[in-house]
């Protein structure tokens, strides 16, 4: 490759005024580089006659071809090789030796002649840009130059540090690729070791956990809190929770509390959250916010926990963890079931079944099951179904405070540890808005009314097997869809955690206080503790 670079000096100048033309976009480069001629002396004017087969100009006049003795006007060429030198392509046999854009910034920051280069600084500036090799001026008897270019020993000796780094990269990548595993393991023994302290202390807490929130009011304040109890203002009644949390509670304050919780759910926990309540009650908000507008402040259990599931799945993914989840979305009304994903008008047929008799998974006929990869997909599969669920409450508000809403994401994980052990486990998380709970008297005393009765069926049967757990009795959970379909996160390999949510107001009050006897008698079942499903 040669690239010519014409200077042509103005008629009347000397040599600072030469200007540069024939390169397009390096006139600053060359301009600047003329601004240093002043010092460059002799031999770097030598050094412009050394291609005096091209320095038309000198030739032309037989004039010395030093800078200053230049014809006023005249054109001095120059021209510059590209030459390979220890394996790498350098420019040489001129100033652009160096690489041109590299000059342009260093001779842009030596703005005027105060600080002028000579050519040795200009050489040793070469040599800076262009490490590989060396610049030597040679200036022969006829006052000609050269320079003259090659390998420099600091060349030899980069190349040998390259070659030793080389090395010592493949060292440190083997090292690394040990490190790897070395870390992962340690991951995986953290990981490990936290699940066990995350565990212990969901299991101290026990397997079913109740937590009660009170709406946030306006009105007249019938309750009385502290941090665990509820009191009835105005009688003796004061009800005790694991947690209280008052009117002025936040979502966020909500969801720390059982964040440790959620956890569990990808240890391979069968984990349920149920929010319990008369109709207005909250359990709506609680569970997935406010009707409009939610946002990081206001959005409740089920976007928070979508996102702790999908972050904590990244985490473990260091430790080699992979995770498969499926999620779904049904709505239990009436004694039936109905696929929200589905729209409101399908009318299918949906059956609870069991693999083996009434163990293992409880698997929804008909069903779509939608594999969800991070929080977006979960949000949207949700907010989707979820919609279907609205369209029903706005045009039929009874129907929907009396059924239940049950989001459920079935979890698979595996992961092979340094020795290459396999170690899989699963889990289910349940997450359900329960139909208000007001009825449930109705539906006793309105025998006559079947369909109320059906309606409320099932959060009497879910009272009853909760009572009969309490009892180590063994429960019935044939009795109603609810309790059947959740069999599996009410019993043995399961945390359950029940919110009850009351509104403090007056005209609440019966209500209220029913709500408040059923978590109470709630909190006091205690499950067996039967280990997860690791395999
Ligand atoms: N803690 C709270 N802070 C602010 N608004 C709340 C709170 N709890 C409930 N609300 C509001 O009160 C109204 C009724 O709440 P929500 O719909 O959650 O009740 P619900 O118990 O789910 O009723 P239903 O059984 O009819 O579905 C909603 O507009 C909701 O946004």
């Amino acid at each position: 490759m040669t690239t010519t670079v014409v200077i042509q000096q103005p008629t009347g100048t000397t040599n600072k005024a030469l200007m540069v033309t024939g390169i397009e976009g390096h006139r600053n480069w060359s301009t600047g580089l003329l601004d240093c001629f002043d010092d460059f002396s002799s031999c770097l004017m030598g050094f412009f006659c050394l291609p005096c087969t091209v320095c038309t100009v000198a030739s032309r006049t037989g004039e010395c071809c030093c800078m200053p003795y230049c014809v006023p006007g005249g054109t001095v060429v120059m021209r510059t090789r590209i030459r390979t030198i220890g394996g790498i392509q350098v420019l040489t046999d001129a100033w652009a030796c160096v690489d041109m854009e590299k000059t342009v910034a260093t001779v842009q920051e030596c703005p005027d002649t105060e600080e002028k280069w000579n050519a040795r600084a200009l050489l040793k500036k070469c040599n800076t840009v262009c490490s590989t090799s060396e610049y030597h001026c040679v200036i022969n008897k006829e006052m000609t130059a050269y320079i003259e270019v090659c390998a420099t020993p600091r060349y030899m000796q980069d190349k040998e540090k390259l070659a030793e780094m080389s090395r010592q990269i493949e060292i440190l990548k083997t090292q690394s690729e040990m490190d790897n595993q070395e870390l992962k393991k340690k991951v995986l023994e953290k990981n490990e070791e936290c699940k066990r302290l995350n565990n212990k202390l969901q299991e101290a807490k026990g397997n079913i956990r109740v937590l009660c929130r009170i709406k946030l009011c306006e009105e007249n304040d019938i309750l009385s809190t502290t941090k665990t109890t509820v009191s009835i203002k105005g009688t003796e009644k004061r009800y005790t929770f694991e947690r209280v949390f008052d009117k002025e509670s936040t979502q966020r304050e909500v969801y720390e509390d059982i964040k440790e919780l959620v956890r569990s759910f990808l240890d391979g926990y069968n984990l349920c959250i149920f929010a319990y309540g008369q109709t207005g009650s909250g359990k709506t908000y609680t569970m997935e916010g406010p009707p409009d507008n939610i946002s990081e402040d206001t959005e409740g259990i089920i976007p928070r926990a979508m996102k702790q599931v999908f972050q904590t799945i990244k985490e473990l993914k260091v430790a080699g963890w992979t995770y498969k989840l499926r999620a779904s979305y049904i709505e239990l009304y009436n004694e039936e079931i109905r696929d929200l994903t589905k729209g409101s008008n399908v009318q299918e047929k949906h059956e609870i079944k069991y693999p083996r008799g009434e163990q293992g998974k409880a698997t929804i006929t008909n069903i779509k099951e939608e594999e969800v990869e991070n929080t977006d997909d979960a949000l949207n599969f949700y907010k989707q179904a979820s919609k279907s669920r609205t369209s029903g409450k706005t045009g039929r508000n009874e129907r929907s405070s009396r059924s239940h809403a049950i989001f459920r994401v079935e979890m698979t994980g595996r992961v092979e540890n340094v020795e290459g052990v396999k170690n899989t486990c699963s889990g289910t998380l349940t997450l359900v808005d329960l139909a208000g709970s007001e009825k449930l008297d109705d539906a006793a005393s309105v025998t006559t009314n079947q369909e109320t009765k059906k309606i409320n069926l099932s959060l009497m049967e879910l009272s009853k097997v909760l009572r009969a757990l309490r009892k180590k009795e063994n429960p019935i959970y044939r009795n109603s869809k609810l309790t059947f379909l959740l069999k599996n996160s009410l019993g043995g390999n399961s945390k359950t955690l029940m919110i009850v949510n009351v509104s403090p107001t007056e005209d609440c009050k019966r209500e209220t206080e029913r709500t408040l006897e059923f978590g109470k008698e709630v909190s006091k079942v205690v499950l067996e503790n039967v280990p997860r499903k690791n395999k």
